[in-house]
This record gives C-alpha cells, structure tokens and sequence, in this order.
C-alpha cells in the first residue's frame, strides 16, 4: 500500500540514494565546485563545453525555437516568455553532450529527458518555478507512469549575458550569473529523497545581451516520453 502512495511527494529512500550518488561523484571530480549552501546540493563546472560546441548549440536553438510553454501546457504568457525547443536526441552534438553531462553525473542516459534548448532575448524571464513535479498537479498522474520525479536538473549556459539573466534561488540567497560554457547541476530532492521547497528558482530578466542554455533533466526511474 504504501508503494502505491509513494507518489513523488514524500521522502524516499530511492530518491535519496539517486542524490547521494550524484554528490559523491561531483564531489571527487577536481573540475567541479559545491557551491556552499546547506539548504540545496548544487555544483558547477567551467568550461564544460567548448566555445565551438556552445555556438554549435545556439544556432540549432535559433533554429527551431518557438515560444516556450509551461510544463502544464498552460498559457501564462507572463510566466515563461523565453522560446525554447527540444534538440534532435539523433544529433551527433546533441548526443555527444548528453553523454557527457551523463559520465560527470553518472546518471544514466536512459533517465534523462530530451536536451532543451532555451533562448531569453532582453526582458525575457522564467519566474520563481520548482522543476520537481507538484504530486496535486493534474499532469503528475501521466508523469509517475513515464519516469516519476525529476530529481537532478543539469543546465548549461551557451553565453555570457552583459547584464540580468542570472539564475536566482531566492531561498538559498544565491544566483548565478550565465558563463558560456559552465555547467549547473543541482538536486530537486532534499536529503530524504522528498522534493526540496529551497530548490525554488528562477530565470531572472535578461537586461542586456542574449541568453542561451539547454536543460537536461532527470528523472528517478526510465524515461518514455
Ligand atoms: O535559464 C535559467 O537560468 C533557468 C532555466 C530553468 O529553470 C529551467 O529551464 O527549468
Ligand atoms: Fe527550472
């Protein structure tokens, strides 16, 4: 009984072993830093990819953006207004990167959702948002059946941005400013393997320059779209 009520919104000792997991690796590899916070575990590493690689990456975005949606297909025009697409999984790049950010979190490929490309041009935003799923949401019935939680999300910035863009966790008291080419990983689920609330963040207003990243995140169980 239990297991059928283990929907995503409590703790769980699977959950936690993911996070736990993830952390020992980050932590042993010399090319990545904590950043200290004992309300969320999030890292980064420069110069994850290339600047050759990042160009490569925001032309396919230029390419074939489209105004971005929210996860619950709503229409909040206000909420999201970057443009955004999935990338090719078939790509050679694409593929190359998802492996990639797969061997520095040792999550495996087959968890991870489709590499996300994401463009902000000057005043656009994604506001405060958890990337876990709300278990009272409507749509979570469809996505325990197709993966369950998200518990890491990996996140590449393609560009600098000369002013705003900055990601914001506004309970950890932290942004961080876009660096082409650095690579953001931080767990969704506390240490008990239930959604962590302090994981709020957002994409602050791009001032000044253009953003670009893509997004890769992972869900507890195999992924089928
Ligand atoms: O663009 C950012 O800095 C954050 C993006 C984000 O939160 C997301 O795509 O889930
Ligand atoms: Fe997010």
């Amino acid at each position: 009984m239990t297991d059928i009520l283990d929907d995503g919104g409590i703790a769980s000792p699977a959950r936690a072993q993911i996070g736990a997991d993830v952390r020992a690796r980050l932590e042993r590899n010399p090319m990545v830093s904590r950043i200290d916070s004992d309300k969320i575990d999030i890292f980064g590493r420069q110069a994850f990819l290339s600047r050759e690689e990042c160009a490569a990456l925001r032309a396919m975005i230029d390419a074939g953006a489209k105004p971005s949606t929210l996860f619950s297909g709503s229409a909040n025009a206000d909420y999201r207004t970057s443009h955004s697409c999935n990338l090719d999984p078939f790509d050679d790049l694409v593929r190359a990167v998802s492996d990639r950010i797969c061997a520095l979190t040792g999550l495996p490929a087959h968890h991870g959702e489709t590499l996300q490309g994401q463009r902000y041009t000057a005043g656009q935003e994604y506001k405060v948002h958890c990337d876990y799923f709300p278990v009272n949401a409507d749509y979570w019935q469809r996505m325990r059946t197709c993966g369950g939680q998200r518990s890491w999300t990996t996140m590449i910035y393609l560009s600098n941005v000369d002013r705003g863009g900055e990601t914001h966790f506004p309970h950890c008291e932290f942004m961080v400013p876009p660096v082409e080419g650095m690579l953001l990983a931080w767990d969704n689920m506390d240490r008990s393997g239930a959604p962590n609330v302090m994981s709020l963040h957002a994409a602050r207003p791009v001032e000044l320059g253009t953003k670009y990243v893509v997004t890769k995140w992972f869900r507890e169980h195999r992924w089928q779209r």
